[in-house]
This record gives C-alpha cells, structure tokens and sequence, in this order.
C-alpha cells in the first residue's frame, strides 16, 4: 500500500481521500481551507452526498485518513482543486491548479507520482503542472511521473461510479501511466483505459460532457418544438428512443452543475472552433427564459403575481446548488417582472414580484427558502424545477386548495399526470 496526499477536499477531494483509505493506503487529506480542516476533523462533512458521511467516518477511524493542512511528502499526489470558469471571458481560473502544483513540488522525491484529476483544458497538464514540477530539476517521465487521470463521477452516486466507472489515465510518458494504475486499480473494479498522451485524456472528459450537454439541448429545442404541435415531448422522446441508433436526453429548465455549463467551454480555451456546441450552451441557457414566456402566456405577467420555485438545487436529490436552473428562473423572473423599466418599477416601491424559493435538499440559510406551505400558500403559479423524490407525490388537490392561482409548470415532468388532471390545475410540462 502507498502513501497518497490528496490535494483539495470538496465533492471529489474527498470521497477519493476516503476510498483510498478505505483500500489500505496512508492517505492525507490536504486543503487550504482551515475550517473545512477542523470541521474534518471533528467528522463533520458538509456535503449532501449518500453514504458519504459514514464513508469518510469509517476512513478516519480506521486511522488510514489523515486530514492536514500541510502537504506532506507522498508516492502519490493527487490534484483535486478547483478549475472554475470566468463567466465574462469564458476562460479557465487554473490558479488553484498551479497553487497545487507549487505546494507539491518542494516535497518531490525521485520516483514520485503527480495525478492532476481536476477537469482542465486540452493541454493543461503539460503546458501548466509540468513546468511547476520541473523547476526543482526534476524531470517528469524520468525523475517523477506525471499523468492526467479524469474524474467522471455523477453526484448522487459517487461512491458506487468511483469503484464501478471506467477510468481513464494518460501520461506523459508509459511509465508515469503505468505508476497512475498501479494506484488505481487497487479498488477500481471496471476498466482502466489508458494512453501515453495526458492532452487525450484530458480532451476525453471534456467531449464526454459536452456530449450530454448537445443532447440535452437538442431535447429542450425538441421539447419547445413539441409544444407547438401539441405533441407531448416525453412521449415523442421515449418512442423516438426505441430506435437503435438513438439515444435522446430529457428537456427540462436548463442545464445546470459544477460540470455541463462549464466544461464544454474548456474546449474552445485554444480553438476558435467552437460552433454547435456554443449553440447548445445558449439553447440550454435559453431554457429560463422560455418557462418564463410559458407562465406570461397564462399570467398575462408575471408582474406583482407570486410565484413559487420548487427545487433551487441544480438537479434531484442532491443539495448542490451550483449553476442552479431553480435559481437561474428566479432571477430571470424577477428581471421579467421589472419590465422595461426598471428604475421607475423599483421608485414605487412594491416588490415587483412575490417569489418565493423552496427546497427540501438545500440547507444553504443564505437563500431564504420558505417551507412548502409558506411557498405554495396564495401562489398564482408553480414551477417544478429540481426532480426531488419529495416532489413526485405532492397531492394535487391539496395544493389547488391552497394555490391562489392555477397553474403548475412541471419542467422535468414529475409529477403525476393522471392525479392532476382531476383537478382545475392547468398543467404545462416541457
Ligand atoms: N463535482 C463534480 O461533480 C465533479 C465531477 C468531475 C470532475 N470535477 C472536477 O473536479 C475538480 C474539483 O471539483 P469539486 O467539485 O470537488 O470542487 P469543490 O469546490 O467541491 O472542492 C475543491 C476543494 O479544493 C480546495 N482547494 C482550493 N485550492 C486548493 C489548493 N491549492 N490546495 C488544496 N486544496 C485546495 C477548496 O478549499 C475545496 O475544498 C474540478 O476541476 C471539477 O471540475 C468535479
Ligand atoms: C457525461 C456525464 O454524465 N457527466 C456527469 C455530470 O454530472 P452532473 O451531475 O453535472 O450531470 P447531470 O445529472 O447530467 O445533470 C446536469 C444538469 O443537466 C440536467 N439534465 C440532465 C439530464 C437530462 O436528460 N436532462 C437534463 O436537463 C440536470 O437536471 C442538471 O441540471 O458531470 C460530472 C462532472 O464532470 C461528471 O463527473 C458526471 O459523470
């Protein structure tokens, strides 16, 4: 078993430091965040994710995980900080990345091995980390080995897709990857694929979610084309899908995460050729807007109305509100509300628009979500945004008794059709 110092302990930090430790190996678990450091710790762990919490208990039990915040010297160092996008400019922030690789690099010994799992742009491991580890006079496929090894697991089922998802490893040279899936395969239970090329792997990651990311937005442009025919999109999708050779994702109010919105940018970081796969993002983008043109077209407005958003998290069953859909809709409703204009909306000082947020996934008190009853009380309309379990059972007529209102707009098609229609609810689904 080997000593592996995981750099970075947030949604991939964290459940890879654990599973690590719970195979045997001498884990450290470093992050620069202090306080997440001592709520360790004292085995708190802030994330929403099943299983995590008695994972991670079970690591620093067994003593396997240590949880620091110093970088110690390791066989192993695995890079899992963050590679957040700029909005504006649409470029990679890869300072954590680099600030990772200088607190690696003074520790190195010969023979070592450096993992950078962030998702990064074409290249990154090679034009970025390579040079940080290099300056000591190390030399990366001779001295150390280096390799980009992607993460591809799905929040809300991390810890089954980190031992069951193939993995992919590229290196810079053989014996960088050969290092990498020696530590891998120690609980990897599918296929390690791998490559002597880190710029393939990680170009692989990338394509594989901007792949989902297309066929969704091809799905909510056939949702919106769907609703012009008074064709029932879920249905047409499903009967479609029985062919083949096709595979089509679900509509719903937009794409949202930490990955899909972000990654498929990466891609254009050194290429002006990005094209279909930016028109994706803005038909994806473009989703809040239309669910707001669907709620004006059976408001009349949406000015001064109230209007709750049931799930502010950006998908089912998971707390994460990163990128959220629910979120997005919100301020796209409250923009809607102001009209054009703003100023003179705001002078006479009612609140354009009563909304009102809930969630029962998202612990996050910054938001202010109200309880389901506060949201739904008098509400001139709904809107379904996250596909919690919670919501699939909401009993139709209690909420028409307590909804001002009569319309509900079930964006990811979750709730019971038939129940519904017994009701003078009208109900849009996408
Ligand atoms: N969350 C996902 O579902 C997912 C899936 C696949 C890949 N990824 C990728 O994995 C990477 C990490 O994502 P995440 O969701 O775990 O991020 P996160 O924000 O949850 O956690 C990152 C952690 O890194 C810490 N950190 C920042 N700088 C550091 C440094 N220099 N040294 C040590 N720790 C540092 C932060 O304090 C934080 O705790 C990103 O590149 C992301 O795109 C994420
Ligand atoms: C290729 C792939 O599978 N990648 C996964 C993805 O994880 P994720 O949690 O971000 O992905 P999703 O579950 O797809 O959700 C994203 C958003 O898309 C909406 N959505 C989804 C399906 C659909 O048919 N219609 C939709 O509208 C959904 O509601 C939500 O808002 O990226 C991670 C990081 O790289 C990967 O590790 C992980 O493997």
């Amino acid at each position: 078993m080997s000593s592996v110092c995981v750099h970075g302990l947030g949604y991939i930090g964290l459940p890879t430091a654990a599973m690590f430790a719970n195979y045997g190996h001498d884990v450290v678990g470093f992050d620069v965040d202090e306080e997440l450091v001592a709520e360790l710790n004292g085995g708190e762990v802030r994330i929403d994710e099943p299983g995590l919490r008695a994972f991670v208990t079970q690591a620093l039990e067994s003593g396997q995980l240590l949880i620091d915040d110093e970088v110690p010297s390791s066989k192993y160092h695995i890079i899992c900080v963050p590679t957040p996008l700029d909005r504006e400019t649409r470029r990679v922030d890869l300072s954590y990345v680099r600030q990772s690789a200088k607190a690696i690099a003074p520790e190195l010994r010969t023979g070592d091995t450096v993992i950078l799992e962030s998702t990064v742009p074409p290249g990154t491991t090679v034009d970025t980390v390579q040079p940080i580890l290099e300056r000591d006079g190390f030399d990366a496929g001779e001295d150390i080995a280096l390799v980009h090894c992607p993460e591809t697991v799905l929040p809300g089922n991390i810890i089954t897709e980190l031992r069951e998802n193939d993995r992919i490893i590229g290196g810079v040279n053989g014996v960088s990857t050969e290092a990498a899936v020696r530590l891998y395969e120690s609980f990897v239970e599918s296929e390690i694929r791998t490559m002597v090329d880190a710029t393939t792997a990680e170009f692989v990651k990338l394509i594989q979610n901007t792949y989902r990311d297309a066929n969704i937005a091809l799905a909510n442009e056939i949702a919106k084309l769907a609703a012009d025919y008074g064709v029932d999109s879920r249905e047409a999708i499903e009967l479609a899908n029985t062919h083949p050779r096709v595979e089509l994702h679900q509509p719903g109010p937009g794409v949202g995460g930490h990955c899909l919105p972000i990654d498929p940018w990466f891609l254009g970081h050194d290429s002006d050729e990005l094209d279909l796969i930016a028109r994706a993002r803005a038909v994806n983008d473009g989703m809040a807007g239309y669910v707001v043109d669907r709620l004006e077209a059976e408001l009349g407005t949406v000015s001064e109305r109230k209007i709750a958003v049931l799930g502010v998290a950006y998908k089912g069953n998971v707390g994460d509100t990163r990128m959220s859909p629910g979120l997005t809709l919100a301020d796209e409703l409250q923009e809607r509300a102001l009209g054009e204009s703003p100023l003179e909306a705001r002078a006479d000082g009612d609140e354009p628009i009563h909304l009102s947020l809930h969630d029962p996934h998202v612990t996050d008190q910054a938001l202010a979500l109200d309880s389901f009853d506060e949201a739904v009380a008098d509400a001139d309309a709904l809107v379904v945004t996250a596909d919690h379990t919670e919501y699939e059972s909401l009993d139709p007529a209690t909420v028409e008794r307590r909804m001002a209102g009569n319309v509900v707009v079930d964006t990811k098609t979750i709730l019971d059709e038939t129940a519904w229609s017994a009701t003078d609810i009208e109900l849009i689904r996408l």
